[in-house]
């Protein structure tokens, strides 16, 4: 490489030339004094010798200035100052010693000469003023002329101010080549040390100046690159491009030039290189191209990198089915993907970008929008606002779609604050989902978990968390609140009788029927199996309306596949009162209601009472105490006589139950039955009943042949009629206890056989085929259907005591008896009365045609013994 000259050239100072002549001054000078002395046997007088010895002196600091001490303090322009007097002094001594040819001009000419080297101008000038003063004063000393002495004057001033002019100009040169040398330094620092490369060329693109970089970053050494030049190999898809624009650098003077391409490294691998060129032949001093090139390969991986991670970046947010966009701090849309897009009718991220969320509501506006776009766009300014200002994410916010539109679908929104290097947030990131269909199927589930399947009708889950609701509106608002319960009378059987999916139809059916009886106001739920809750503001009596309504709406026949059936229902109503701290009292209250109406004979309505609740207490311990009545023996029987009213024998007796309780004492059937029914222990303690009568009378039977047909009744409810195996049970009693069959009478009440009359014949035909005799009980209290009533194969109807009680009062209570009387005869039936109690009864009744009497003026409930003793004794009871 052509290294500069500078660093051989070096300038010499004025003080280098003042140490040499200075040097050279008192040595000539001395040396002249010295030949003056021997040649012309000069004495030097005492000052005159001390002006030799100071002039030695001086010579012996000049060489040690010259040769040592070259920067030191002898170049101190003070000490310089006395210097110049001390040899001043000198020369001007000498000059006037006796017999001294010489004049002292040349003299101070010489040091006017020399010392301005070293001295700053202004002092310069008055140490030449001041010489040419000392040279003038001893030439009018020594009376040389003023025609002599002028021209030295002259000359001492000129020379000294040759001398001032020329240290100022090798001090200029210096300072120059200094500097010029200070920045070589510099630039062979950076151009050895910056990663840039540097070249200057000529214009054949030889290269003339190139800094180690270019080893660097191409691989080749500088000795190749001078012996060989600089073989770049570009790289085809750019060479033709840089090539083109190499040479219109060269072409065109001051012009410049900017290039990317690749170049190949010596060991082959490419380098990417941006090049920035400058056409200086124009400058003498450069004369050539002058490059700086940057390598850039990694800059370039980095721009590639980054390029495929935004295209990557890109198809991912393209690919994506959400919706996904980034808005600035003024929410303007910055981002966006195509769903977004697409989704708000735009074609492409820069239609969208600068936009603001107004912009798309006002684009998006529908006539039939529920909010304006100012509205909508404020809703979702807020959020964005919210989160740059609090920094925080909004996440999983899901909501249906704003506009006429979309409302039908719901999205799934996370807003996320963007930040910038230092934290803080620039703007929002949003992501929004179409959730639609993850909804309507949770809406579904909910829906589901909500409802009943079958009725479509709101189920117990519900009802209880609208009650919850119900009852704390009521209670702000101070209105009332009311449930009905109701619960289908003796629905086993239409299943039982024609398949659970009858059932189903029928409880389809009837739910509507509820719903359509009552104001849309009112809240219907299915509560399980055959019941039905309503909630409703009215008032009790209102209440009892409704349930009027209900219970006519559900009653009406009820026809599928040409079966026809009759369902009723028993209805409960509680209010809500004070007492009722939890949701599920007002319920257990409407329940015991409806029990009520259960027990009380089905098909009506009860409206709770506090009697009632510890009533429904005392229920609900003795339904746990009566599971096991049976195993612990706690039931027993008795029997009360069925006596001929026309001559007082004993035709049978009724076979009543007792409960002896240790916990409740004795209890009457007429209070654990209802509750037997309800828990379906009724079937089996039923069945013992059965058990027992007929047992009994086998036995009597077996004993006293001669009792001929006294027969045993026993009470049969509804549900044991029902019951899948009842009729099976009841045979396989008879054939174990022998007892003939139609000594046994099976008794069921008048209501309960009506309630499915259908069901009720079947049952009671296939009972009649075993033998047996069958009674309808309690009549007058129901309301039978003549047309079924004839259907019935039974045999005896048993007049209800509280007719028998009103005959000797009622007008009503004796015609009712007079024509039950007459129907039995029409269906050739025998009649008993229950509750005979005066012997005016057996009088009216007698009158009136009854057959049998069964009471306490006759007999109370008998032992098996005492009715015993009846039988065998033939015992006939008085009449009058
Ligand atoms: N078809 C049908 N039957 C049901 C459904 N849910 C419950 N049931 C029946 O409804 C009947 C309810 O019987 P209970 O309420 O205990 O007694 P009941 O026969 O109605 O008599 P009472 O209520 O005492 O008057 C049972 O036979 C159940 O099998 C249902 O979804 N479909």
């Amino acid at each position: 490489m052509k290294e500069t000259r500078l660093r051989a050239i070096n300038v010499l100072a004025g003080s280098d030339i003042f140490r040499t002549a200075s040097l050279l001054l008192y040595a000539t000078l001395l040396f002249h004094v010295v030949l003056l002395i021997y040649a012309r046997h000069l004495t030097l007088s005492k000052t005159g010798m001390l002006a030799a010895v100071l002039l030695t002196a001086l010579l012996m600091l000049a060489f040690v200035r010259h040769f040592w001490l070259r920067t030191a303090i002898l170049l101190d322009e003070k000490f310089l100052l006395c210097e110049v007097i001390i040899a001043t002094f000198a020369i001007a001594i000498l000059s006037t010693q006796k017999s001294m040819p010489a004049l002292p001009m040349p003299w101070l000419i010489a040091i006017a000469g020399v010392f301005p080297l070293v001295l700053r101008s202004n002092i310069a000038m008055v140490l030449i003023a001041a010489l040419a003063l000392i040279g003038h004063r001893i030439n009018v000393h020594l009376g040389v002329t003023v025609g002599d002495w002028l021209p030295e004057l002259f000359a001492t001033i000129c020379i000294g101010w040759l001398a001032l002019l020329l240290a100022k100009t090798l001090n200029i040169n210096r300072m120059a080549l200094s500097q010029a040398r200070t920045n070589e330094r510099r630039f062979n620092a950076i151009a050895r040390v910056t990663r840039h490369i540097f070249i200057i060329t000529d214009a054949d693109y030889q290269i003339k100046f190139a800094n180690p970089a270019l080893q660097e970053v191409i691989g080749y050494d500088q000795e190749e690159i001078i012996r060989d030049g600089l073989r770049a190999v570009l790289h085809p898809d750019e060479a033709e491009e840089h090539k083109k624009k190499l040479r219109y650098l060269r072409d065109t003077p001051h012009s410049t030039i900017f290039s990317r391409h690749r170049t190949q490294h010596k060991d082959g691998h490419w380098v990417w290189l941006e090049t920035r060129g400058y056409n200086m032949l124009h400058d003498s001093a450069i004369n050539g191209l002058v490059f700086s090139l940057e390598d850039i390969t990694l800059r370039k991986d980095v721009e590639l990198k980054l390029q495929e991670e935004t295209s990557l970046l890109r198809a991912v947010l393209d690919l994506n089915p959400s919706m996904i966009y980034a808005k600035d701090r003024d929410g303007r849309f910055t981002i966006s993907n195509q769903v977004f897009q697409k989704h708000f009718g735009y074609s492409s991220e820069d239609e969208l970008r600068g936009k603001t969320v107004y912009d798309i509501c006002l684009k998006m506006a529908n006539a039939n929008d529920e909010f304006s776009p100012q509205e909508i766009a404020d809703e979702i300014q807020q959020q964005d606002l919210q989160v740059m200002q609090t920094g925080m994410p909004l996440q999983d916010m899901e909501m249906p779609g704003f506009w006429h539109s979309d409302m039908h679908l719901w999205f799934h929104t996370s807003k996320y604050p963007l930040r910038d290097a230092k934290g803080e947030t620039i703007g929002i990131l949003g992501v929004t989902r179409d959730i639609t269909q993850r909804k309507t199927t949770e809406m579904q589930i909910e829906y589901q978990a909500m409802h009943d399947m079958l009725t479509d009708l709101p189920n117990r889950r519900y009802l209880v968390k609208t009650l919850g609701t119900a009852i704390e509106v009521s209670r702000q608002r101070q209105s009332s609140l009311t449930m009905l319960f109701c619960d289908l009378d003796f629905f086993k059987s239409v299943n039982d009788t024609h398949g659970h999916d009858f059932g189903d139809k029928c409880l389809i059916e009837i739910s509507k029927r509820v719903v359509s009886a009552l104001p849309a106001t009112d809240f219907v739920a299915r509560f399980g199996g055959n019941e039905f809750v309503i909630l409703t503001n009215s008032s009790l009596a209102e209440a009892s309306v409704k349930a009027n309504a209900i219970m006519q709406a559900v009653s009406k026949q009820l026809i599928f596949e040409s079966i026809a059936v009759k369902i009723q229902t028993s209805i409960g109503i509680a209010q809500l009162s004070p007492d009722h701290q939890v949701p599920a009292d007002l319920i257990r209250d409407a329940d015991a209601a409806m029990y009520q109406a259960k027990e009380r004979g089905r098909n009506r309505i009860e409206i709770y009472d506090a009697a009632l609740q510890s009533k429904s207490d005392k229920h609900a311990r003795m339904d746990v105490a009566l599971r096991f009545a049976l195993e612990r023996n706690e039931l027993s029987v008795a029997y009360q006589p069925k006596v001929s009213l026309a001559d007082g024998s004993v035709k049978g007796f009724e076979l009543l139950l007792r409960w002896n309780s240790p916990e409740y004492g004795m209890i009457s059937p007429n209070e654990f039955i209802p509750i037997a029914e309800t828990s379906g222990m009724v079937v089996p303690i039923g069945m013992w009943a059965m058990e027992q009568a007929c047992q009994q009378l086998a036995t009597w039977q077996a004993s006293y042949p001669a009792m001929g047909d006294i027969t045993v009744a026993v009470n049969v409810s509804m549900r044991q009629l029902l019951h899948t195996s009842f009729f099976t049970q009841v045979r396989d009693i008879l054939n174990n206890s022998g007892v003939i069959p139609h000594t046994i009478e099976l008794e069921l009440t008048e209501t309960s056989a009506m309630a499915n009359p259908l069901q009720t014949i079947e049952n009671l035909s296939l009972l009649k085929k075993l033998g047996l005799r069958l009674a309808l009980d309690d009549f007058g209290t129901g309301y039978s259907s003549l047309a079924y009533l004839q259907k019935l194969p039974i045999d005896i109807l048993k007049i209800d005591k509280a007719f028998v009680h009103g005959l000797d009062t009622r007008q009503s209570d004796r015609e009712i008896i007079r024509l039950v009387m007459a129907l039995a005869q029409t269906l050739n039936l025998q009649t008993i009365a229950e509750g005979v109690e005066t012997t005016g009864h057996i009088h009216e009744l007698k009158k009136l045609g009854c057959n049998l009497g069964q009471g306490f003026l006759f007999s109370p409930p008998l032992s098996a013994e005492e009715a015993e003793t009846l039988i065998c004794s033939s015992h006939q009871f008085p009449l009058v």
